[in-house]
């Protein structure tokens, strides 16, 4: 594909980073996001970066700054597609504001074009970055955090079947087929290859903090009912702390076993939970909400429908719906206009029509509605999108439900 460069700024072009800059691409990366890592982790993030499309932005000869893809594939409602991962967005602090990273998405949007990916997602570093660029928060997160002083309190009975520790070399044959089966009910979620699994989840290091312990795994149920991973760490004088990295259960009895599992190992006194569902069943089958407590709910996975009319043809609908959009895309001018969105018995469609518009809206806010996390009538209540027909917004809110929120624990 030809190199293309953007009127703003004449000076810098966009074009393929080529294999033999990698290490160049992870010398930006690391002096933009301040780290330091070990000849492992970045011989991990070469291998990473090797397997993503990679644009990178130059200053004459000079790489000044990159963006990569990684090729994921995420449940979406009634199926999934690929879904390419933004990722190690860098630009050199010499040559910030200056479009870089705006030249570097436009190439990269071109090229998942030719790849037929309908959408991209990321996490953000700030929240303010991406919005601009037409990606919405399709999924959001709570951090949870327990009192493990005393026992946890719940109003079910927890599942009374014995509880086993499963080695992490083990854990991902007898994880997967579980966690596959929940990317049916939860849009959201990556589909975790055996490597995934292997070098993201079960690493015997955390990246970000070397004093957690390795991953440990418990399980319940054979065949497998749920699961929990996580990691401890203790200071000599202080309690301990178990961060609950994963926890997914077939029913809410197992769940309240599992997290009361988690609440009673010995000499540690918190348990932090990252990430979870926004409709976590704990939160409602915790007897005593000061001991379960939500900390924070923050933006998880930033979602860019990049070919809105197969991102709609592609997800299944929970109602009829009958409906003119109209989005407006600044940056993929081809999503924009009024469309004639329909599902029912006789399938979806999604055509140009010259018929009036029922709702329009930002294709940042119908992203954010995509998954099920946002909803119409929220948009309409925020100002954010217009509904000229009375009842539209309830309508389409009808079909896009979903029974699960969506939701990504998955980082990348
Ligand atoms: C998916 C990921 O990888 S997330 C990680 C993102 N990377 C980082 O946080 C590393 C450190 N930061 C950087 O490398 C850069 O500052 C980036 C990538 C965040 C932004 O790159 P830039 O080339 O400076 O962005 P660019 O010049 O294209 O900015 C486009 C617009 O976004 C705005 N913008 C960009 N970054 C930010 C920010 N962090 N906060 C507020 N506004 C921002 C710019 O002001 C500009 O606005 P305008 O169009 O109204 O003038």
């Amino acid at each position: 594909m030809a190199s293309r460069s953007i009127p703003c700024t004449p000076v810098l072009k966009f074009r393929e980073l080529p294999e033999s800059e990698l290490d160049r691409a992870l010398d930006l990366a690391y002096l933009a996001f301040h780290e330091k890592p070990g000849a492992e982790l970045r011989a991990h993030h070469r291998e990473l970066l090797r397997g993503c499309v990679r644009v990178g932005a130059y200053d004459g000869d000079a790489l000044v700054a990159t963006v990569s893809a990684f090729p994921f594939t995420l449940s979406v409602p009634g199926g999934e597609l690929p879904c390419p991962g933004v990722t190690f967005a860098c630009v050199a602090p010499t040559h910030r504001r200056r479009g870089a990273l705006t030249g570097m998405l436009a190439e990269l949007f071109a090229r998942c074009a030719a790849q037929d990916w309908p959408i991209a997602a990321l996490w953000a570093s700030e929240a303010v970055i991406y919005g601009r660029f037409g990606f919405g928060e399709g999924t959001r997160g709570f951090t949870v955090e327990i009192d493990s002083t005393r026992p946890l309190a719940l109003r079910i009975a927890p599942d009374d079947r014995p509880l086993r520790l499963l080695s992490p070399a083990d854990a991902p044959a007898q994880l997967a087929a579980l966690y596959d089966r929940t990317r049916a009910d939860r849009p959201g979620r990556i589909a975790r290859t055996r490597a995934w699994w292997t070098d993201e989840w079960m690493n015997q290091k955390d990246e970000e903090d070397s004093a957690y312990s390795p991953p440990r795994v418990v399980a319940l149920g054979e065949p497998l009912a749920g699961y929990a991973i996580y990691r401890t760490k203790r200071d000599h004088d202080a309690p301990g702390l178990v961060r609950v990295d994963d926890l997914e259960a077939e029913s809410p009895a197992v769940a309240a076993a599992l997290w009361q599992y988690v609440t009673s190992i010995d000499l540690t006194a918190k348990v932090r939970a990252w990430g979870r569902p926004v409709d976590d069943p704990l939160l409602l089958f915790a007897a005593d909400r000061d001991q379960v407590r939500v900390t924070a709910g923050f933006p998880a996975l930033w979602l860019r429908l990049l070919d809105v009319r197969t991102a709609l043809l592609r997800r299944s609908y929970a109602a009829p719906v009958d409906v003119v959009l109209d989005v407006h895309d600044a940056h993929l001018p081809a999503n924009s206009g009024p469309h004639h969105l329909t599902s029912g018995p006789a399938g979806t469609s999604y055509e140009p029509t010259h018929d009036p518009a029922d709702i329009s809206l930002a294709v940042r806010d119908l992203a954010a509605c995509y998954l099920g996390g946002t909803t119409p009538t929220a948009l309409v209540r925020a100002g954010l999108a217009t509904e000229h027909a009375p009842g539209a917004a309830a309508a389409l809110e009808a079909a896009l439900r979903t029974e699960w929120s969506p939701h990504t624990v998955d980082g990348f």
